[in-house]
């Protein structure tokens, strides 16, 4: 294990550790009476928590008579006699129950006690420290030094773990995590996806065994406002948003990943990496399904394989391009609608009036595998497309332009420093090395990789934000004959009518939609 030396201070004889012993259990005497203040505390804020989260999932039309409801009920109990107090009463005793710690209080049987004395035992070598005169870690030791919370499934493997570890380890280094994590892995099962939280302020760590994410959410009009895309769904705890969904006839809250667009988004842009037959081009289509309501999509299909078919000549799609000549004349043009937009935006800035309608519509440019287009530009000795993102990249937060780029991990070293640079909104898709994962994402998943990877499953991190485990919503080819007839039926409900192509300001040669 890599360890910082000990401290001068741990190695001083007898009345130090003296000291420190009276320190502990002084330390674990105020915890104890300290306990129901800290268990109503926990409790308030997961009532907040709830609170906030059934909040956010209120559709908007419907906060006004929520708040009123409110209102009234308070009104209510401020007038009734004793009501403040009762109300207060019951505030605390809900929070006592929402605040309770939830381990058994029975006590582990004893087979679940050998289970945790050897998961004890194994981290012994990686969390002790010959020097240290009081380890928390030692063989034959207590696993009851350590371990403070724990949970078994039914079948008597761990599900949930905390447990405190010596100040002195060397926890804010990934190779020394790691390699608790994989112990951890080991001993506990694998087969299963779990989840690493390390509290660096307090030495604790928690390990948690995550349920797969649910895969049965297909595409659907999602409560979401113009500009916000549902790039899929996560765990309930790692976002503060709730959705209804419907999911095989029923409706039931999930917990979406959203990404912001336009000219308040911090992440304006989008890179989808993944692994072939991952669901990149679905993540796509449904990004164009949800942002043709209220914008403009243009399509180049890198990849050649017929899979946006479905948008072609529909109300909204200038063009989907598949060939380079076709690709870079709807780039250029993209480009030039990019310019166009900014100038109008400025001018209308500088006399006071709100942007025109028409730039308040976004415009989506998805480009689907890019770099094979630019090795053929190559050949042909044609500009690269991805130059051609350049302008849309740089500038597209202003005028409303939002370019999203889907490539597949292997080609991910040949897209350009702009599209690297610029594009903040991440998502990686299918199964991939932790590095290779943290070298899109800029940070690794907190989480083992998961033992099954259906399609559509994978990572997103919106700029420096967390790092959510994600599950695209299914949004098949409707033209697929392979894909259930349920799911292509859904794409076929969302997309726009078929319509003659329009290109009003500035048509380019190319531009149009071959369908
Ligand atoms: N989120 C999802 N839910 C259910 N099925 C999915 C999902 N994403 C993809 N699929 C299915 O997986 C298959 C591959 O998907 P897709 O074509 O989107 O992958 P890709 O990464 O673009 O691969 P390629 O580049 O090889 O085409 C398709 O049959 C598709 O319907």
């Amino acid at each position: 294990m890599a360890r910082r030396p000990l401290p001068r201070i741990l190695t001083a004889k007898q009345p130090l550790a003296r000291g420190r012993g009276f320190a502990r259990s002084a330390a674990d005497g105020a915890t104890d009476v300290l306990h129901p203040l800290i268990t109503v505390s926990r409790g308030l804020r997961r009532l907040a928590a709830a609170g906030r989260r059934r909040w956010n999932a209120t559709p908007k039309d419907r906060r006004g008579p929520v708040l009123f409801f409110l209102a009234a009920c308070l009104l209510l109990v401020g007038l009734a006699p004793y009501g403040p107090l009762v109300a207060l009463i019951a505030l605390m005793g809900a929070a006592a129950w929402a605040g309770r710690e939830r381990t058994s209080t029975t006590g582990p049987t004893p087979a679940q006690t050998a289970r945790l004395q050897a998961l004890y035992e194994a981290l012994v070598p990686y969390l002790s420290a010959a020097e240290d005169p009081k380890p928390l870690f030692t063989h034959g030791g207590d696993w009851r030094q350590s371990f403070r919370e724990y949970a078994f499934d039914e079948s008597g493997r761990v599900t949930e773990l905390r447990l405190r570890y010596p100040p002195y380890f060397t926890d804010g280094e990934q190779a020394s995590r790691n390699r608790i994590e994989q112990v951890l892995h080991a001993k506990c099962g694998r087969g299963r996806e779990y989840r690493f939280r390390w509290d660096e302020e307090t030495g604790q760590l928690r390990m948690t065994v995550l349920p797969e994410l649910p895969t049965g959410v297909c595409t659907q009009r999602f409560v979401a406002s113009p500009g916000e895309i549902v790039l899929g769904f996560t765990d309930a705890e790692g976002v503060q948003r709730t959705l209804p969904v419907d999911e095989n006839g029923a409706t039931r809250d999930a917990s979406p990943v959203v990404w912001r667009t336009g000219s308040r988004s911090h992440e304006p842009h989008l890179l989808v990496v993944g692994r072939p037959g991952s669901g990149v081009t679905t993540l796509l289509r449904s990004i164009a399904l949800q942002g043709l309501p209220h914008g403009d999509v243009v399509v180049v299909d890198g990849g050649g394989a017929g899979e946006y078919a479905c948008l072609i000549g529909r109300t909204g799609v200038p063009a989907v391009e598949s060939g380079l000549a076709g690709a870079l004349a709807i780039l250029e043009w993209a480009a030039q609608e990019t310019e166009r937009r900014m100038v109008a935006v400025s001018r209308a800035r500088q006399e006071g009036r709100p942007a025109p309608e028409e730039i308040r519509r976004q415009l989506w440019i998805l480009v689907d595998r890019p770099v094979p287009l630019g090795h053929l530009a190559a050949v042909e000795g044609r500009t690269d497309p991805q130059e051609l993102l350049d302008i849309p990249l740089r500038h597209g937060r202003a005028a409303n332009v939002a370019v999203v780029v889907g490539e597949q991990f292997d080609a991910v070293g040949s897209l350009g420093r702009t599209v690297r640079a610029h594009t903040r909104a991440r998502v990686t898709l299918g199964h991939a090395a932790a590095e290779q994962v943290a070298a899109v994402l800029g940070d690794p998943p907190h989480t083992t990789p998961t033992p099954r990877f259906p399609p559509g499953r994978g990572y997103a991190r919106l700029g420096t934000g967390e790092v959510h485990r994600l599950q695209v919503p299914a949004t098949p080819d409707p033209y697929d004959d392979d894909a259930p007839e349920a799911q292509r039926r859904s794409v076929l409900d969302l997309l726009p009518a078929r319509a003659g192509v329009t290109l009003e300001k500035a048509e380019p040669a190319g531009a149009r939609a071959d369908g």
